[in-house]
Formats: C-alpha cells, structure tokens, sequence
C-alpha cells in the first residue's frame, strides 16, 4: 500500500540545473529524475495538536478586528507570535490566497492625511509605504506623521514603511509671499529675479532659489512652470532681473519647479552643477537616519556615485541600520547611466511628474517600461510615480485614460504604484487608493488568466548581478507553482510560496520570478518585514524562526491556520535561506 504523501523534498545539489525544472516535471508525485534527489519523507509535521503547546494567538489588542470565528482553540503559548494586519487578512481572505493584490501601493502624506485617523484610514485601505517629501513640512510635521505610522503598526500589526524623499537642488519659484497661488494670464509682463523679498513681494515678480539663474538664460529661451502648466518666453534681462512675456496662461502655485528650453531642448548650464545632494538634503538624511525611515529616496539623481556616496555615508553614520536608498530617476541626465545608477541603488522610482519636464512628454511612456525591465532584470524594486489619478486631487472618479495609465503600470508588473498629490492633498485620498487597488486586482487576475497555459519565463537575470544558487532556488520554486499536483487523487495548484529569509535577499529573489501566487515572506525583524513590504507579491510577516525547518513550519503552519489564512489540504512551496531546496508540502 502507497502511504499517502504529505510532504515532499525536492533537495538540490549545488550543480543542479534548473533548466530542467520545466513545470511538467511536477505533474505527479513522486518525481524520480536522474538530476533532482527527491527524498520521499515521512510526514514532516507533528499532528496539530502536538504543535500547540508552543502556540499563542497574537494579541486580541493589535488586532482589534480579528474574526475569531476562524480560530481553532489553540490556547497555548508562544514567545514570538506572528502578527497579521487586518487588510492583508481581509485580502488573503476575500477571495482565497490566490487573489491576493501583488502590487504594492505608495501613499504620499500631506495635509490631508497626517493625522492618526487619516493614516489608519490609508492603512485599512492597503497603503504599503508612507512617503513623506521633504520639499514640503518641517522636521516636526514629518516627525508626527512618522509618530503615528508606527504606532499603527506597533498595535495593530501593519509592516507599513516609511520613505523620506529628499528635496533635491531643483530650479524652483519662491513661495508667493505667503500667497495659495497667483493667476498669470495670457501676454502679461512678468519678471523672475534672484532677488528675495519675505513677504512684500512686489505685484507680478517671483524670486527664484538659483543664483546662476539670470546668467544661465538667454533672451528668447522659454521659462516653464510645472513642466509646463504656465509658460512664459523670456523677452529681456536686466541685472538680476528676467523680463518674461506669459504665452500659456495658468496658477502659480508656491515653490512651483521651472525649467528653460531653448530650441526645443532643456537647457543646462550651471544648474548642471548643482549638488544632486544639497547641504539641506544633508541634513534631512540626518533627520532620517535619525528618526529610523525604511527607505530614502534621492530625487534627481544624475549618476551612481550620489548613490555609492549616500550608502556609506549611511552605513558609517548608523551601522546596524537597514535604510535602503531609492534613486528617482526624474534627470535627463540619471538617462544615460540608467544601469549604474540602478545597479548602486536599492530601488529605483520612475519619477514622472519631473521626468516629463526635462525630456518631452511623448518619450516617458517608453522610458517609464525600459526602467520597469531593467529594475527586474537587476532585481530591484521599481515604483511608478505622479499624476496616475491627478484628476482625483479634485473628483471622486478617476478618468477612463488614468484607469488605462494605472492598469499599463499593473501590466508591468512594476512593483509599486504611488500617489502624490491624491493623498497628500486631494479631495479624495480613500477613494484614489480604493481605485489603485481595485485596478491592481482585477488587471492582476486578467494577466493571470491570460497566460495560464502560457510557459512561465522570467527575464534572464542581469550577469552583473550575482544571484547564484539562490536564484535559481527561487527561479524553479516560481516554475513549480505553476503545475498541478495530484495527491490522493486531488489535483491541487500551490496556494502560497513560503520563504523564510534573514535578510530578505531571498524573498526579493521570489519575487522577481513574479510566480502566479502570493509569496508568504517570514523575517526575523519587523524592519525586514516594512522593507519587504515595497515588493511585488510579497506578503511579509515578522517570525523569530531557528534553523530547524521542521519546527519553523509547524510554528508557521499552526499560526496561519489559526487565522484562517491557510488550510488544512492546501499546497505549500518552501524554499528558505537556509536549505538549498524546494519543498513541496501538503498542509496537515
Ligand atoms: N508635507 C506636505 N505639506 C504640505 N503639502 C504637501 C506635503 N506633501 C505634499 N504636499 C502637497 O501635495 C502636492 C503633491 O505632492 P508631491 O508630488 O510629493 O510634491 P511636489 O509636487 O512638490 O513634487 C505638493 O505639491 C503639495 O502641494
Ligand atoms: C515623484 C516625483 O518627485 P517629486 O514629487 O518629489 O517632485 C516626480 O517628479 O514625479
Ligand atoms: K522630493
Ligand atoms: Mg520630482
């Protein structure tokens, strides 16, 4: 008689060839092959029961929402519980694990959503990452905003993560005088000049932060606000003074960002030679190591070093900590040396709202899916940012050409979709984020169904990144969640990869097979977990596990079943930092 097979060991040696791993390798258990050493085990697992003396149910108090109708009567203890947020439950739970949103979502927080309430509310609605932009709001501001995102976490079990996004020396307007915006209406005569003057700014004049300013600009160059919003064309130069004609009228908004192009191009003189990192920005890096943030992210970025630059420094100024150094690619010159710069960095964002003032709009669709690749390619998180839901700063409903722009980001499969002035500002911070999760689920579902019988492939992994053994771990454990198992005459499809991950360099490597279901990550500290949290598909939870994997998934599968996330009969892969293998298990 053929005892019933629970679990499965699929061990590797380090020559294993993982080209051999073609889905149908895994049709049917058992899977004898000359290359693979399958090791048919007893049951890994213990009886339930026998597990639940080291088993405790996380805190009722961080999750003040859990459903304990869900929970077996697990009444024993552990020291280190899992905790589980209530909207990764919710959507483990709508509609199974499968369905799970894999894209991650950014919110930025302005005045509209810094108080406790507003980022619960952003919080409950799936926000991954907080990002605060040190353009705007003092240190003390921020310092509340961050204040309140971790209590969230600390008592009711999120992993959100805090991006400070530094300021960078942009060529930008004055701040009005204190005035909310200023009309410039078509053919008017206004003067740009690098004088400053508080709050008696003289009638239509707008000092400028760049002292090179009236030297850099020729007569007849054109003088764009916002990447365009106002323009004006410069008519005469006297002393410090640019003497400007308005040809496109609009709102002058405070602190508002300009460019000049002159025959078509941007022009880059002097302001080529700003500080990538201004002595503000150093100083708000301070603030930042300081105050513990997840993620900095480096605006304007033109070249690798900045990045090399800011890692040591970081690394020598708080060693033990885990900030990882985001470049925005937003500078025509960050074009040119996309692969260093990507390859320094830790993440990259497509930062478009700047991008599509320095290189003309209709390149930046392209742009935008060459960086998306090259991130995959290297294995580094990607966020897409600006104006996905602009209109929604004003509306309730998005238009039908942002839900397409949003959707074409999904279909990337971009790991992270960011909202800027719809959270920070908008009318409607809830529903935007509502929209870009309801977008990411049914567009996600749409691509999986479409290429269900399709051969997974992910792209090759860049030879300037050394992914070894692990890579390949990882490549074939996506590979294998693909086919479909019998087991006692059941065919069953994997509900979840499980990796269990120190560093979390596993778990990232998972996710860039972008495997067909959710990736349960579980890392040893909570800032592992916040930092996983920015990846496409990973599901992370915070497990002080050991060595021993055995005990490592009794404690897991125990914990999930309680809250109902997983079930008995369900098909797990495992692969781990640990183990060079992948297992194939039955939930018992
Ligand atoms: N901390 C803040 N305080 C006040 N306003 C903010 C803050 N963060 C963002 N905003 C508002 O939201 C808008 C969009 O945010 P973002 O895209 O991050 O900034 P910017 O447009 O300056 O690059 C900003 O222009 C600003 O009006
Ligand atoms: C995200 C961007 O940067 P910031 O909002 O800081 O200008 C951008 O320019 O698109
Ligand atoms: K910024
Ligand atoms: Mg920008």
């Amino acid at each position: 008689m053929t005892p019933s097979i629970t679990s499965q060991s699929l061990r590797l040696s380090s020559s294993f060839s993982i080209a051999a791993l073609q889905p149908h390798t895994f049709s049917k258990i058992p899977l004898p092959k000359s290359h693979l050493r399958v090791s048919r085990q007893a049951p890994l697992f213990k009886p339930i029961s026998a597990v639940q003396s080291n088993v405790l149910l996380p805190d009722a108090s961080k999750t003040a929402t859990f459903q304990p109708s869900n929970a077996p009567h697990l009444t024993a203890v552990n020291t280190e519980a899992m905790e589980v947020d209530r909207a990764t439950e919710v959507e483990l739970k709508e509609n199974g694990s499968r369905s799970k949103r894999r894209t991650k979502i950014v919110c930025t927080i302005g005045p509209r959503t810094c108080g406790f309430d507003e980022l619960e509310a952003l919080a409950v609605g799936g926000m991954n990452v907080a990002r605060i932009n040190m353009c705007h709001g003092t240190h003390e501001w921020n310092r509340k905003v961050i204040e309140h995102v971790r209590r969230l976490n600390e008592e009711r079990g999120f992993a959100i993560a805090i991006m400070m996004d530094t300021q960078g020396s942009e060529i930008h307007m004055g701040d009005l005088g204190g005035a909310t915006s200023s009309k410039a209406e078509d053919g008017e005569i206004w003067t740009f000049t690098v004088r400053s003057f508080g709050s008696n700014c003289p009638e239509r004049t707008i000092s400028v932060n760049y002292d090179g300013f009236a030297e850099d600009i020729k007569v007849g160059d054109e003088l764009l606000v916002d990447g365009g919003m106002v323009r004006f064309v410069v008519t005469e130069k006297i002393g410090p003074d640019v003497i400007c004609c308005c040809t496109d009228p609009g709102l002058l908004l405070p602190r508002a960002n300009l460019t000049f192009w002159r025959n078509g191009s941007l022009v880059q003189e002097h302001n080529a030679m700003l500080p990538t990192i201004s002595s503000k920005d150093w100083l708000d890096i301070d603030y930042g190591i300081a105050e513990g943030v997840d993620f900095i992210a480096v605006s304007f970025v033109k070249s690798a070093e900045v990045i090399k630059h800011l890692k040591s420094y970081i690394a020598s100024r708080s060693p033990a900590s885990n900030i990882a150094v985001i470049a925005k690619i937003e500078s025509i010159d960050s074009l040119k040396n996309l692969n260093e710069i990507i390859l320094a960095s830790d993440g990259a964002m497509v930062a478009r709202g700047d991008l599509g003032a320095q290189v003309p709009l209709e390149q930046v669709p392209s742009i935008q899916e060459k960086i998306v690749q090259l991130c995959r390619q290297l294995n580094k998180p990607v966020i897409v940012a600006s104006q996905l839901l602009e209109s929604m700063i004003e509306y309730p409903i998005p238009t039908r050409a942002e839900v397409a722009d949003v959707s074409e980001v999904v279909r990337q499969q971009a790991d992270a979709l960011m909202l800027s002035g719809e959270s920070a500002m908008g009318q409607f911070p809830d529903k935007a984020l509502a929209v870009l999760r309801s977008v990411s689920l049914r567009i996600e579902k749409w691509c999986r169904e479409g290429k269900q019988h399709a051969t997974f492939e992910p792209p090759p992994i860049s030879s300037s990144v050394s992914a070894g053994i692990p890579g390949e771990i990882c490549n074939g454990a996506a590979k294998i969640v693909t086919s479909v198992f019998e087991l006692s005459a059941n065919k069953l499809k994997a509900s979840a990869l499980f990796v269990y991950t120190k560093t979390g360099q596993m778990a990232s490597l998972l996710s860039r097979s972008r495997p067909d279901c959710p990736i349960f990550a579980f890392a040893p500290t909570s800032s592992v977990r916040r930092r996983l949290n920015l990846q496409w598909g990973l599901v992370p939870f915070c497990l002080n596990f050991s060595d021993d994997m055995e005990s490592n998934l009794n404690q897991t599968f125990s914990l999930l079943k309680a809250r109902g996330l997983i079930k008995s009969g369900d098909l797990i892969i495992v692969v781990s930092d640990m183990l060079q293998s992948i297992q194939v298990i039955n939930v018992p």
